[in-house]
């Protein structure tokens, strides 16, 4: 599933040794690889502790050109391409290059896997594809239900839980329901609103019942991420082991209680199949049948549920909260959005059709812009044949790591205006929340329209081929609803505009992680007027 996403991250963790090289691979077996000549990046050193995104982000920019490069670590390289044909090249879905290889043992370093449910997952990836269960797991089972007609009860029933949950901190923030309730950091009322309602639409109220701290141990978690990769142990971050204690706890006893449900309940007919407030949405019922037909003890479920709940709360939260953040510094932007999303409401039945909300073209490409320039998205690929050709000058070679690192690609200006001239009128590095729009022609009227056509290995955040993230019309339709909910039956606003305008990050100098303002922002809400 997300895994890929977390390799990437431990890959970086790795080698995060102080040398950067250029790889001169020889096309058609006539060298073997050199390294004609090694830069140290000087004050960047690894460390138990040191900072390995912004490490990797600064190589990265001073590298400067699309020639793949490599970062070392001892006899461990990582190939970075930044060029798109060799990103194409790579992302086609070919027997000799894999998305997963390897992957399992982050498991054990992230996720506190049991050694043997890693084990079951090396094995099965040797199977026939159809055969592999765990390829289902964590990835095929999303497909089919985050896709298609699938995608419509998941989608509303985030919309009405996030307009509940919104309702109930209001009332609890205003007690009288009236009036201002004061928003001290809007990023911490995002994440807490927003995790929550994905936990509840995902697996049912019952996952968040009797542990309050939920949202804050997930949080501190993820903000270790790192440490947990590279093995830092417990005595440096005691508090995120502690926290990653308690959640993997948490989920042990939430698995006991939905295996009874599922006996007792299943007899009975009692369950439906789209949502059930012990057993979760379609695709938890799903992922718990699977689950149930493989050789995993209820350690390596409970680490299967941090997995999920990582892939699921990861982006979503951060992309969800620059939507907001956006709209809210720019009062004609979000005007506009209120206007395209009051269309969308249906005073009958007081409420949304997301899935008309989530196609009109100015939401998609508000969305898309957040996706693009506020996420530090990394994937990763694992070179399985011999060589694999990159073009005419560049192969790689057998068990070679490739890293990509999505979001420089989308801050690449020459790439861009090559691909699509009109994308690049305000600079790659603002936001620009027309960005994605055309217009159209349609007999005597104009038309915008939402296209990413042409953007090709422009525009990866969501990466590519078959291993291509299936969350992605998922996490659009929650940016979406979250903005419906927040900016049409609320009014919104930030305390202090021009000091929040600048709490925004450089996600340049990041190459994995969360991105979050760097300071505090301040806003406040109150309910509009019906
Ligand atoms: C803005 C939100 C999101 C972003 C930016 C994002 C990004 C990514 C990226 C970059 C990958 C790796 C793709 C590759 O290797 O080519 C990925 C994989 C994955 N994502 Fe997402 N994701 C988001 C939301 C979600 C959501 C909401 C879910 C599920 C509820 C999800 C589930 C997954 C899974 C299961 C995979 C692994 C797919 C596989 O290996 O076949 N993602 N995501």
């Amino acid at each position: 599933m997300f895994l890929n996403v977390i390799f990437s991250v431990f890959v970086v963790c790795l080698v995060t040794r102080v040398w950067t090289g250029y790889a001169y691979y020889h096309h058609r077996g006539k060298e073997p690889p050199t390294f004609p000549y090694w830069i140290p990046v000087l004050g960047h050193g690894a460390s138990l502790l040191h900072n390995g995104s912004r490490f990797l982000a600064v190589t990265f920019k001073s590298h400067g050109t699309t020639t793949p490069f490599f970062v070392k670590t001892g006899s461990f390289k990582t190939l970075i391409l930044s060029d798109p044909i060799h990103i194409r090249r790579i992302l086609r879905d070919n027997n000799d290059i894999s998305a997963e290889k390897h992957l399992y043992r982050l498991y054990e370093t992230m996720l506190g896997s049991p050694a043997d449910a890693v084990a079951f997952y090396q094995k099965d990836k040797s199977l026939p594809k159809q055969e592999q269960t765990t390829a289902f797991l964590h990835s095929e089972v999303f497909k089919q239900k985050l896709f298609g007609p699938a995608l419509i009860p998941i989608s509303e029933r985030f919309l009405s839980t996030f307009r509940q949950n919104v309702l109930t901190t209001y009332i609890i923030g205003t007690v009288t329901m009236k009036g201002w309730m004061d928003i001290p950091d809007l990023y911490d009322f995002m994440e807490h609103l927003m995790t929550r309602t994905l936990m509840e639409t995902i697996c049912g109220t019952m996952i968040l019942e009797g542990y309050p701290g939920f949202v804050t141990d997930f949080w501190a978690v993820v903000e270790r991420f790192e440490g947990f990769i590279k093995g830092v142990p417990r005595i440096f971050m005691p508090g995120a082991y502690l926290a990653r204690g308690r959640l993997l706890r948490h989920f042990r006893q939430w698995g006991r209680r939905v295996k009874k449900h599922h006996e007792i309940r299943n007899s009975k007919a009692m369950i439906d199949p789209d949502w059930d407030h012990i057993v979760g949405s379609s695709l938890l019922q799903e992922r718990e049948k699977a689950l149930s037909q493989m050789p995993l003890n209820e350690d390596a479920r409970a680490s299967e549920m941090l997995g999920m709940t990582l892939a699921a709360n990861g982006n979503v939260v951060p992309t969800t909260f620059w939507c907001i953040f956006e709209a809210l510094l720019d009062p004609k932007l979000r005007d506009d959005l209120s206007g395209v999303i009051k269309q969308h409401y249906n005073p009958d039945t007081k409420g949304y059709d997301i899935t008309q909300l989530s196609s009109a073209p100015h939401m998609q490409s508000m969305h898309a812009e957040a996706t693009r320039l506020r996420n530090a998205a990394t994937f990763s690929r694992f070179v399985e044949t011999e060589s694999v050709t990159l073009d005419d000058r560049y192969s790689v070679l057998k068990d070679t790591t490739v890293l990509v690192m999505a979001h420089h690609l989308g801050l690449r200006t020459e790439s861009w205006e090559e691909a699509r001239p009109g994308t690049t009128e305000k600079p790659l590095d603002v936001f620009w929340a027309q960005r994605f729009l055309v217009s159209e022609n349609t007999g005597d009227k104009t038309k915008e329209k939402f296209t990413t056509s042409r953007l090709g290995a422009c525009l990866l955040p969501f990466g590519g081929g078959s291993h291509k993230c299936p969350g992605r019309h998922f996490a659009k339709n929650i940016g979406i609803a979250a903005m419906a909910i927040l900016l049409d039956e609320y009014e919104i606003e930030l305390q202090n505009p021009e000091s929040a305008r600048g709490a925004t990050p450089k996600v340049e100098d990041m190459a994995f992680g969360v991105v979050k303002p760097t300071r505090k922002v301040a806003a406040r809400i109150r309910m509009r007027d019906t």
